[in-house]
């Protein structure tokens, strides 16, 4: 925890708290926002780590709620300075309805939105998604781009559909009047892919990997570039943004920011080999046997069995027509905005996020080391 003499007076709340984001900017808040009083963590599912941090100066309150009931969401916000709304449902594997998708992500946001406007709730953080942008469903490269460069934004998938409304909302809401006669300040951040300590299908990867005799085989191009970000830099940003929502209300709020690092630009799966290879695995070259038409063709017939396997069980493969044309659509940002308005340089190197998330793979039951 971070010492410090500066007053604290601050209550934040952060929806999602106990995702794989939510932990890293719950851990962000409490060692580096030096005015925070009280710390709200809201999630569906409260995570046991939560205990450990009730130790320390800052009051962490623990709240299990559900952002679709708006009565919880008004509950939790009321009191609160700020809100960092990271709460989603993050599903591109058909796991959910897309209806249940809109109404965690939509309706979700509308109700932390109107939680703000009714209980003087002032300031806003949306975690969106750079989805939210692209790959579209035309397969057009993005290639290193910023807020500002030019590209049809086009989808059909409920995952970036939601993120895109929501993030809408989000940004409308900004100078709408909250109790109390003051303004709303609001603005998103969207990363790109995240990784690090917690990555669910970092894990998912590895223990495929691990089954396969220590093997992965490559499936996307060298060539295609993927935007990651390591998770903690993505915390240290919503700290940062959140803290800046107040000074320079006038030039962040009804902002957007693509969340990002110095991680190196790569292909999804030579990125994660970064973290894989030193842990014990291969990525074994079968382009050739594999060609697109090849994965394309097994990646619908995946989206067919889950279609006729749901009345019995859930079938959800990493592998959908989706998510292969995202793995297979370049998408990479290059952007100072976020250094720009409020100062944001990452926390973290490419070495201490690769070194950290190493750690943390090797540390997970069953690996090879
Ligand atoms: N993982 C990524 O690569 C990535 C990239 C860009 C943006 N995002 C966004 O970041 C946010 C966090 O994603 P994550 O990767 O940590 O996902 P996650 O699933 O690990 O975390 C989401 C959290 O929201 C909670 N949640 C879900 N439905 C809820 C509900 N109805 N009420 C209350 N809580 C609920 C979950 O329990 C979970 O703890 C999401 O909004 C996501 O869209 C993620
Ligand atoms: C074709 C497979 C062979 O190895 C690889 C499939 C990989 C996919 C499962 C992932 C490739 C890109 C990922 C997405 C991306 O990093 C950005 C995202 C935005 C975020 O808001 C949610 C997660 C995700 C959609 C992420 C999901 C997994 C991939 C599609």
């Amino acid at each position: 925890m971070a010492e410090s003499t500066e007053v604290r007076n601050l209550v934040y709340l952060v929806t999602g708290g106990c995702g794989f984001l939510g932990e890293h900017v719950v851990r962000m808040l409490l060692q580096r926002e030096p005015r925070l009083s009280e710390l709200r963590v809201f999630d569906l599912h409260l995570g046991p780590w939560l205990e450990e941090l009730k130790r320390g100066p800052v009051q962490v309150t623990a709240i299990q709620g559900d952002v679709t009931q708006a009565h919880e969401v008004a509950a939790a916000v009321a009191g609160a300075h700020v809100v960092i709304h990271a709460a989603g449902l993050v599903d591109v594997f058909g796991r959910a309805s897309p209806e249940t998708i809109h109404k965690v992500n939509v309706q979700g946001t509308k109700n932390v939105i109107e939680a703000c406007v009714q209980t003087g709730t002032r300031f806003l953080v949306y975690t969106s998604s750079m989805e939210v942008v692209g790959p579209n469903i035309k397969g057009h490269p993005f290639y290193r781009g910023n807020e500002d460069t030019p590209y049809e934004a086009v989808h059909k998938h409920p995952y970036p559909c939601s993120k895109a409304q929501a993030e809408r909302l989000v940004l409308e809401a900004n100078g709408r009047e909250v109790r109390g006669g003051l303004p709303l300040v609001t603005c998103a951040l969207r990363p790109t892919g995240i990784y690090g300590e917690g990555h669910q299908i970092m894990r998912d990867f590895y223990h495929q990997g691990l089954r396969l005799g220590g093997r992965l085989f490559r499936a996307i191009p060298a060539s295609v570039e993927h935007g990651r970000v390591y998770v903690g830099n993505v915390a240290w940003m919503h700290v940062l943004v959140a803290r800046e929502l107040e000074r320079r209300a006038a030039l962040v709020g009804g902002q957007v920011y693509f969340c990002y690092d110095k991680s190196p630009y790569k292909s999804y799966e030579d990125f994660n080999m970064e973290f894989l290879g030193p842990c014990g695995l291969r990525l074994l070259e079968t382009r050739l046997l594999a060609p697109y038409w090849l994965l394309m063709l097994l990646a619908t017939l995946n989206a067919l069995l889950q279609w006729l396997l749901r009345p019995l069980l859930l079938y959800a493969p990493l592998l959908n027509p989706y998510t292969l044309a995202v793995a297979n659509t370049t998408f990479t940002v290059s952007t100072d905005k976020a250094q720009r308005h409020f100062g944001y340089e990452p926390l973290f190197s490419w070495e201490d996020s690769r070194t950290r998330t190493i750690r943390w793979v090797q540390a997970m039951e069953g690996s090879a080391q």
